[in-house]
């Protein structure tokens, strides 16, 4: 059975709690402020009428600025967000690399993290069992199996979570940024696993700002802009639109000026006595 993602017309509306300003003159009374002032809820719209398609063998790249939308919209594709308006059809399991640490219970060992998070992803507790070993050996916590989560290390934490994420192959992978971080040997590792991963997907729907990678990743592109589509089609041209989009900003003028100036500066061209 082929995958696909179909999402038509979504708008997502999220409820934001506001405090009202309590720039105060003085300590006391700012604490005051604090004590009383009570944040009052309204509605905002995050995404609004996002239409896209993804048929077998598509690797669409998610564009916009900080704050345009392509988590939310990730979170939508995953079902994790269900949207206000529109809808969202999806065919084949997904994996969603978006908070690896998501689901994680401080207090319990790191054998029973592996259980409680791999039975989200809807794995049964036999399919686990089996998968555990390379998921301790993938993290390097083998020797940590029985300790509490809460005495590992961030980077510990990270590579269990990357570790258990990716331990099986799914149909449609919807992933946050490449993922870069951890010790230099991980980084290597999680690199390799991070490729099979997405050569063995029928889709992958991925958020980045790095072009280059996503030349070379995808086929099509998705363009956001204060939660709207602005743009899809070939990577190519969507990265364009969204260059188009960031040139036109006011801050992006003004640090090409004053990277012109510093350039002309350093060349000896800059203003001086002219001697
Ligand atoms: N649960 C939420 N409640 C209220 N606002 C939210 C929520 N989640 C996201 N937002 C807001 O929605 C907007 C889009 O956020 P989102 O994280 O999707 O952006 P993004 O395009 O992924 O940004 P970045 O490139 O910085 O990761 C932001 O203004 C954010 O503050």
């Amino acid at each position: 059975m082929s995958s696909y993602i179909l999402a038509q017309g979504v708008g997502l509306d999220v409820p934001n709690y506001v405090t009202a300003d309590r720039s105060a003159k003085s300590f006391l009374s700012t604490l005051l402020a604090a004590a009383t002032s009570r944040p009052h809820r309204e509605f905002r719209t995050i995404l609004e009428d996002v239409s896209l398609e993804a048929r077998e063998g598509d690797r669409v790249a998610l564009l916009g600025r900080n704050g345009a939308g392509k988590t939310t919209l990730l979170r939508v594709l995953s079902g994790a967000f269900q949207p206000t308006r529109g809808t969202v059809e999806v065919r084949g399991s997904r994996q969603a690399l978006l908070n690896l640490g998501l689901g994680f219970h401080q207090e319990a060992t790191v054998r029973e993290n592996v259980f409680l998070r791999a039975a989200a992803m809807g794995l049964s507790g036999r399919e686990t069992a089996g998968l555990l070993p390379s998921i301790l050996e993938f993290s390097g916590l083998e020797s940590c199996a029985n300790h509490r989560l809460a005495v590992l290390s961030s980077g510990q934490r990270m590579r269990l979570g990357f570790a258990i994420s990716t331990s099986v192959q799914h149909d449609i992978m919807l992933m946050d940024e490449w993922f870069g971080a951890g010790d230099a040997e991980f980084v290597d590792k999680a690199r390799a696993r991070m490729t099979d991963r997405v050569r063995g997907s029928k889709i992958v729907v991925l958020a980045s700002h790095n072009f280059q990678m996503l030349r070379e990743v995808c086929n099509l592109g998705l363009v956001l802009d204060f939660g709207r589509v602005v743009h899809f089609g070939p990577i190519r041209e969507a990265i364009d639109a969204y260059k188009a989009i960031y040139q036109s900003t006011p801050e992006y003028r003004a640090r090409r000026a004053r990277q012109a100036v510093t350039r002309r500066l350093a060349a000896g061209e800059g203003g001086g006595d002219g001697g």
